[in-house]
């Protein structure tokens, strides 16, 4: 074992030895981050080999190189050193994983040579779930790979989606179950779909039984049909595909007008159904409003369970922030993610992105995230959703509340039953528009920057000192929003 430690080549080294080693690396990087963030970035690492003095780590997706180059380079290089002394370098490479790689926390995978693992991504998979191949098709190979990002564990549950979620939840303890076959989720763009269906893949894929899942969107199955048809294999296709224990398909609304993929969907949905198997479909209208799929079909897919999900709540905004910014380890403060939660209510994954933008910016310089480097950096995308509510807007509503004219909004009256309310439009527009102060000013009758700083400061104060007042702006700030 000593003479093995030091030699420091594949050939000196036996693959069993090298196998023991990365499953103690493994272990310990598992005890230190804990279970959920190492089945989140690490489960997938599978050792190519050591070259030299260079482990060779293989990830399937250049986002999981990238983090786990970042966040765990420093860590996996030092454990290795710890194993074996001579090596003193860690590679993180996207490349393809073994067969039956990181197919359970148990099982760890090494190659035992520095030759790089044969099969792809796609062979891999397959052979997470299960391994059996029929001619022609890969069982497996009909699932696209899953986000490891997208699990129960960080997805963050509020009033907009607990009900989908918690069928969600059902489906992947027990499939099949009469009342949720198939389950249909739908709901808007970004709104975590796609999250919770892979979430469902996830745990049926790991849970006991080893079921053979196959994910895919829309699309996919469009295009795997028609190269069927092309080399007159549909027999094939009918076979691998209906062999599968579930079936999830993402984006169904990419079927409308695609008159013979849905046939060939239909039956294929019709003999799982019949054989038991599950059915998990995300579409992004209910199945009843999907005018363009057949009439049969929509029926059918709204048989079993149908669940939406609504748009996001300013808590649940609040929420989900909050559990990434925890997760990506860094400290947001309460006041930025409250104004982001309050900015961009388009969808999660404009207010992940926002999120995700200003983390890298504070990493790339070493500052922490403020306010004020949120509404720098987030300039562009706060812009794009200030077109909702533009200074016009607010001088109108304002100037209706108060009962003066919209013209007093720029005239130079000082009197305080025109002057107050001007104040309060102008701490309106700072609020909720990302224009800067001398454009404000501008709008305001060519009023100098100073003279909205001093409105913004005064009506801050007045709020503070009067809740009253605070109640009424605070009213207008939501007629504004809404
Ligand atoms: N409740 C949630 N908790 C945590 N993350 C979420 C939640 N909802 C959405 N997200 C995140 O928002 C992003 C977009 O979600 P997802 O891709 O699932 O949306 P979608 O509804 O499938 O969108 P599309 O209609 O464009 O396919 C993802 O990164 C996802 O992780």
């Amino acid at each position: 074992m000593a003479m093995e430690k030091q030699a420091g080549t594949d050939s000196a080294r036996s693959a069993a030895s090298l196998q023991e080693s990365w499953a103690r690396i493994r272990g310990r990087l598992r005890d230190e981050v804990g279970e959920v963030e190492y089945r989140t970035w690490l489960r997938q690492m599978t050792l190519a080999g050591i070259e030299g003095d260079e482990a060779i780590v293989h990830l399937p997706t250049r986002f999981l190189r990238d983090w786990v180059r970042s966040h765990y380079g420093d860590r996996l290089r030092a454990l290795w050193q710890q194993e074996v002394p001579a090596v003193r370098r860690v590679d993180v490479r996207v490349g393809p994983q073994p067969r039956g790689a990181a197919a359970s926390d148990g099982e760890e995978a090494v190659n035992g040579a520095s030759a790089p693992a044969q099969g792809g991504l796609a062979e891999s998979l397959s052979a997470r779930n299960g391994g059996a191949r029929s001619a022609g098709e890969g069982r497996g190979e009909w699932s696209a790979p899953l986000d490891p990002r997208f699990t129960f564990d960080t997805f963050v549950v509020g009033k907009p989606n607990e009900f989908a979620h918690a069928c969600a939840r059902r489906v992947a303890e027990k499939p099949a179950l009469p009342g949720f076959n198939p389950l249909f989720l739908y709901g808007g763009v970004g709104l975590g779909k796609t999250h919770l269906m892979h979430a469902v893949a996830w745990a049926i894929r790991d849970g006991e039984g080893g079921r053979n899942v196959a994910y895919m969107s829309a699309e996919k199955f469009m295009y795997r049909f028609i190269a069927a048809l092309r080399t007159q294999s549909t027999m094939e296709f009918k076979e691998s595909l209906r062999s599968v224990d579930v079936l999830m398909v993402d984006d169904l609304q990419f079927l409308i007008g695609k008159d013979n993929t849905q046939e060939e969907f239909f039956h294929t949905f019709n003999a799982l159904i019949d054989a038991g198997k599950q059915i998990v479909i995300s579409a992004d209208k209910s199945p009843s409003d999907l005018n363009g799929l057949e009439d049969r079909l929509r029926t059918r897919l709204g048989c079993g369970m149908v669940a939406d999900i609504h748009a996001t709540t300013y808590e649940l905004r609040l929420s989900i922030l909050q559990a990434k910014a925890t997760a990506a380890g860094v400290a947001v403060p309460k006041n930025v993610v409250e104004f982001l939660a309050h900015k961009i209510t388009s969808n999660v994954r404009e207010l992940e992105g926002a999120l995700n933008r200003l983390i890298a910016h504070a990493n790339l310089f070493g500052r922490a995230v403020t306010l004020e480097s949120a509404q720098e950096v987030l300039h562009d995308l706060l812009r794009a959703h200030d077109r909702r509510v533009t200074i016009e807007e607010i001088q109108r509503k304002v100037a209706e509340h108060y009962n003066i004219r919209l013209t007093d909004m720029s005239s130079a009256r000082r009197a305080r039953n025109v002057a107050r309310p001007r104040q309060v439009a102008m701490y309106l527009a700072k609020q909720l528009t990302s224009r800067s102060l001398p454009e404000i000013g501008r709008r305001f009758g060519n009023r100098d920057h100073t003279t909205v700083m001093h409105a913004v400061s005064r009506i801050s104060e007045l709020m503070q000192a009067d809740a009253a007042f605070a109640e009424d702006v605070e009213l207008l700030r939501r007629m504004l929003e809404s």
